[in-house]
C-alpha cells in the first residue's frame, strides 16, 4: 500500500495541467468516483488494524493535494478566459455546425406555382372555411337535395340534425369559397381558391380522406368559353411546358353548363401513347365549365348582365404528373428520402 501511495503522490505532483482539457482528465484519473484515490481508499480495509489510521491520514493528505492542484489550475483557467480578449479563446474561422435547410413539400411547391401563374394574369387568392354549411357546399352550387355527393358515403358531416338540411360538414371542394366571394363582391371577380378538401371515401381503396384543390372563378360581363380555354391553356403551358397541348371533353357538373374535363398530352410519351396514359396519349388534370346561371343567381349575381367560368384541379394530381410521383401515400408518409428530392 505504501508503495502505491508514494507512486500516486509522484504522479499527481508531476501531472501536466497546461492544456485545459487535461484538467478534466486529471479529475477522472485521480479524484473522480472511479479514480486511483478511490481505489486506494477501497483497499484501506486490507491494511492491518494498527496501521489503518496512519495510512488513512496519508490518503486524505494525498486527496487534499490532488484537490488543491485541480482547484488552483481551474481558477487560473477561469481568470485567463475572463481577462483574455474574446477572440483569443474562440476561433471564429471554425465552420459552424451544419444546419439542415429542410425542403418545401411538393404540394406546397405546386400550390405556390399555381398561385404565381394565376397572379400574373390578375387573379387574387381567396380563402374560406373548411367546416362549411350545406348551403355554401351544396345547395348554392345547384346540387339537388338527393344528389349522391350529399350522402354520408362521400361527405363528412360534423353535425347532423335528423331530417334537417342545415348540416355542418367538412367541405368536399373549395367551391364554397367561390360562393362566398360571389355573395360578398360585385364583378369583375378574378379569384383562385386553394385549400384542403375532405371526402369520406370509406369504400375506396384510397384510404385518403383529405386532399388539396385549387379552383378558379372569373365573372365579368361578356365572359365566354373561349376565355376559359385560353386561361386553362396558359396555365398548362406555364405549369407543364410550352410543348404540352390540351383538349376539353364534354362532361357534367351541377354548377357549370357547359362542363368539360381538361386533358393534357401525356408528359411521358408526349401524346404517342404509353402505359402511364393507358395508350391514349392524354391525361386528365381537372374539370371546368361556364358557371351555371342559376348558381350566379343564387349568389346574387345577375346572369342577364354577367357570365363566368370556373375550373377545379387536385393539387396531388398536378404534383404527381409534374414530378412523376406514382403513389399518393408518399405525400403524407414524411419519408425524408422522398421529401429531400424537392428544392
Ligand atoms: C360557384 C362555383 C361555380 C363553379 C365551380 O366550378 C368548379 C369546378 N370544378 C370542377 C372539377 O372538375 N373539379 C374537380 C377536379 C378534380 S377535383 O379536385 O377532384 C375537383 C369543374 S368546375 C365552383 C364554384
Amino acid at each position: 500500500m505504501q508503495e502505491n501511495i508514494n507512486r500516486l503522490r509522484a504522479e499527481i505532483e508531476a501531472y501536466d495541467l497546461t492544456a485545459p482539457e487535461q484538467l478534466e482528465q486529471f479529475r477522472i484519473a485521480f479524484t473522480g468516483r472511479k479514480g486511483q484515490l478511490a481505489d486506494l481508499f477501497d483497499q484501506l480495509k486490507t491494511v492491518p488494524q494498527e496501521q489503518r489510521r496512519a495510512v488513512g491520514q496519508e490518503l486524505n493528505q494525498l486527496k487534499q493535494l490532488a484537490l488543491e492542484k485541480f482547484t488552483q489550475r481551474q481558477q487560473e483557467l477561469e481568470a485567463a478566459a475572463q481577462n483574455a480578449p474574446a477572440d483569443a479563446t474562440f476561433d471564429y474561422t471554425l465552420p459552424s455546425a451544419p444546419n439542415a435547410l429542410g425542403t418545401r413539400h411538393p404540394l406546397n411547391l405546386v400550390r405556390e406555382e399555381m398561385v404565381r401563374i394565376f397572379s400574373r394574369i390578375g387573379f387574387n387568392v381567396a380563402e374560406g372555411p373548411e367546416i362549411e354549411d350545406d348551403w355554401h357546399n351544396f345547395t348554392a352550387l345547384n346540387f339537388p337535395e338527393n344528389h349522391p355527393a350529399r350522402d354520408m358515403q362521400d361527405t363528412f358531416f360534423v353535425h347532423r340534425e335528423p331530417g334537417q338540411t342545415n348540416d355542418w360538414l367538412l367541405r368536399t371542394h373549395t367551391s364554397n369559397v367561390q360562393v362566398r366571394v360571389m355573395e360578398s363582391q360585385k364583378p369583375p371577380i378574378r379569384s383562385i381558391m386553394p385549400g384542403r378538401v375532405y371526402r369520406n371515401e370509406a369504400i375506396s381503396a384510397r384510404a385518403h380522406m383529405m386532399f388539396h384543390q385549387v379552383e378558379g372563378l372569373f365573372v365579368d360581363e361578356g365572359v365566354s368559353f373561349a376565355d376559359l380555354k385560353q386561361t386553362v391553356y396558359y396555365f398548362v403551358q406555364e405549369m407543364f411546358g410550352q410543348d404540352i397541348q390540351i383538349r376539353f371533353r364534354p362532361s357534367f357538373f351541377p354548377f357549370t353548363e357547359p362542363s368539360a374535363e381538361i386533358d393534357i398530352t401525356c408528359l411521358i410519351c408526349k401524346g404517342k401513347g404509353c402505359n402511364i396514359c393507358k395508350q391514349t396519349g392524354w391525361v386528365e388534370i381537372g374539370g371546368c365549365g361556364m358557371v351555371d346561371p342559376n348558381v350566379l343567381q343564387q349568389s346574387g349575381i345577375d346572369p342577364e348582365q354577367y357570365s363566368g367560368y370556373a375550373w377545379g384541379m387536385g393539387i396531388e394530381r398536378i404534383a404527381m404528373l409534374k414530378y412523376q410521383i406514382k403513389d399518393l401515400r408518399l405525400f403524407t408518409e414524411n419519408d425524408m428520402r422522398f421529401l429531400r428530392q424537392f428544392e
